[in-house]
């Protein structure tokens, strides 16, 4: 659990470079909270630099003292060190308090939706339109003498609103997916729907909750500084900022009392809002709109395959009508036998003897081509097409890698036998491919043998999509795969068919692999196709028994497939 939440982050991380400087900005400024006692420590040498009288007062910046004193003789880089680790204590404080509330109650109301969800809503929607400054100032106007522990949850108060709103949108959206549907279909349990399939893809909008409030409470505790309100016996950033400014510190030469706070905050501010924007970024919502279009780009009438025994003819598929629409996931369903894979490698023109098509047409229709009939063109036409308009990701694929080859070289072998021309811009292309699939540039110069099963799973999804094909056919693209793993394949599935609008066909006999990616799924039984329909429609209500116990056969969520 704990692994596939990390794995979740580090993946989001890798693909925001905003996301990654704000991270790295915050990290730094956590160092310095933590060892502020040391710094402050060393500042000092002997002396307390944070006491009052401890050094002359109003001192300008010199080698002593490198921001000056302030008016009680105190040592101003002191203070400032000091105030920092105040500053990120109070959103550390406020931000994990209002992301668990926000997080507990946006799951409640949005998992258990109903009566539940509208109580909580109405009672969200109350707070967040309170002017929540003014109370603040009065809470802690009544409550006097508070520690910075009574601010953080005071600020709670009113921040936890909006980690719980963001999240329970997102919440709303993803229970409504197939795959948590079909979690409950196989009965698992509530809370493990909520740890295996819900917390992971809400990770993003839980960072966006805790940052703003972070933030929020950052800003609130200089705020109340300001006008004399805030917690006793810490220095912040706001209250060296109000003395700056009530004593005049500007004219008398202490411009690093004003000017250095203000920097930090805005520092601060900036790297908060770069983890903010950054995480949005990943997860743009925009990738959530379907890129599916009305277009056919694959349309296959009347397919019948047979293989020729010793007892006869065998019809592995038989009277196949199926049209693949630009921009779909389409997901080939059916127990092991039932013709998949012999639909798949009869359109790729792989079919081997005793095998053959007796049988039909699948009109292609590569863009910017005129369409072909797969089952006809010829060698060189069909050479031409593989790989630039239709790419093959085989069962077990992970030992078509060529290992003797570096990485770069596989890639390097494919993308220039069709497109000559992109040879100059080959050394960014190639890590780019593999920064898609989520995996480092530095696999490029590696053999297969370095790689794990995934990774190799991955670069080979990388090939495939290299030349932006009209049409990716995938053959069990997660079997032989970790459960972990497995989800990692299928997400970058998805993001490939996001970045390129690629089209792709997937095969599976795992409806769990459907469930998860899929928009519309076919299912196939004894050669035949007996039900095709959106993914959602057919798990909620299939019309056929055969696509009923193959649903029912799935393994539960979270249990790991045998
Ligand atoms: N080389 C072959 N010779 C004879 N029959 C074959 C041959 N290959 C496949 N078949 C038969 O064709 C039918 C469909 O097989 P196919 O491999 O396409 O099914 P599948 O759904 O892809 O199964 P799997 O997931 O196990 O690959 C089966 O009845 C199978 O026995």
């Amino acid at each position: 659990m704990a692994m596939r939440l990390l794995t979740a982050a580090l993946r989001t991380v890798r693909r925001s470079r905003r996301l990654a400087t704000g991270l790295i900005v915050l990290g730094l400024m956590v160092l310095l909270a933590v060892f502020s006692p040391l710094i402050v420590k060393a500042i000092g040498g002997g002396t307390d630099p944070l006491e009052v009288a401890a050094y002359e007062k109003w001192l300008v910046p010199s080698p002593g003292h490198l921001l000056g004193t302030d008016q009680y003789g105190r040592d101003v880089l002191a203070m400032v060190v000091s105030a920092m680790s105040v500053s990120l204590q109070i959103g550390a404080i406020a931000g994990v308090i209002s992301t668990v509330v926000g997080v507990i109650v946006a799951f409640v109301a949005g998992y258990k939706g109903g009566w539940v969800d509208g109580i909580l809503s109405t009672f969200t929607g109350i707070l967040l339109v309170i002017p929540t400054f003014p109370l603040l100032i009065a809470l802690s106007a009544y409550a006097k003498d508070v520690s910075l522990f009574q601010v953080g949850v005071m600020i709670s108060i009113f921040s936890w609103p909006f980690a719980a709103k963001t999240i329970r949108s997102q919440v709303l959206s993803l229970r409504s997916r197939p795959y948590v549907d079909l979690a409950r279909v196989t009965k698992a349990r509530d809370l493990e729907i909520i740890f295996t399939e819900l917390l992971p893809n809400l990770l993003p909008f839980i960072g966006v909750g805790f940052a703003s409030s972070a933030l929020g409470a950052i800003f609130g505790l200089v705020g109340l500084e300001v006008i004399g309100l805030g917690p006793g016996g810490v220095i912040d950033l706001g209250q060296i900022i109000f003395s700056a400014i009530s004593t005049g510190a500007l004219t008398l030469g202490a411009w690093p009392m004003f000017v250095v706070p203000i920097g930090l905050l805005t520092l601060l501010f900036a790297a908060l809002n770069m983890v903010n924007i950054g995480l949005e970024e990943v997860y743009n919502p925009r990738r959530e709109e379907s890129p599916v279009s009305d277009e056919t780009v694959l349309e296959i009438s009347g397919l019948e395959v047979k293989y020729a025994t010793n007892r006869g003819d065998v019809t592995a598929v038989e009277g196949l009508d199926l049209a693949v629409r630009r921009g779909e996931i389409l997901g080939i369903a059916g127990e092991s036998g039932s013709g998949k894979s012999t639909l798949a490698v009869a359109l790729l023109r792989l079919l081997k003897p005793p095998g053959r098509v007796t049988a039909g047409s699948a009109l292609f229709h590569p863009k910017g081509r005129s369409p072909v009939d797969l089952l006809k063109v010829s060698g060189e036409e069909l050479r031409v097409l593989r790989w630039s308009a239709l790419s093959y990701l085989p069962q077990g694929s992970m030992s078509s890698l060529n290992p003797v080859m570096r990485i770069q070289d596989q890639f390097r072998d494919v993308i220039l036998e069709h497109a000559p021309d992109r040879k100059p811009v080959l050394g960014e292309l190639i890590p780019r491919l593999l920064g898609q699939v989520g995996l480092e540039p530095r696999v490029a110069r590696m053999y297969p043998h370095e790689l794990s099963g995934g990774m190799k799973q991955r670069v080979l999804m990388a090939i495939c999509v290299a030349l932006e094909p009209d049409l990716v056919i995938a053959d069990e693209p997660t079997t032989a795969l970790d459960v972990t793993i497995q989800r990692v394949i299928l997400q970058s599935l998805a993001d490939l068919r996001a970045d390129f609008g690629v089209t792709l066909m997937v095969i599976s006999h795992d409806m769990g692999v459907h469930a998860q990616l899929v928009d519309r799924v076919a299912v196939m039984y004894d050669g035949r196709l007996v039900e095709v329909g959106d993914v959602r429609q057919v798990f909620k209500d299939p019309r056929h028994d055969y696509t009923r116990e193959l649903i029912e056969s799935i393994p539960r969520v979270g249990r790991r497939a045998s």
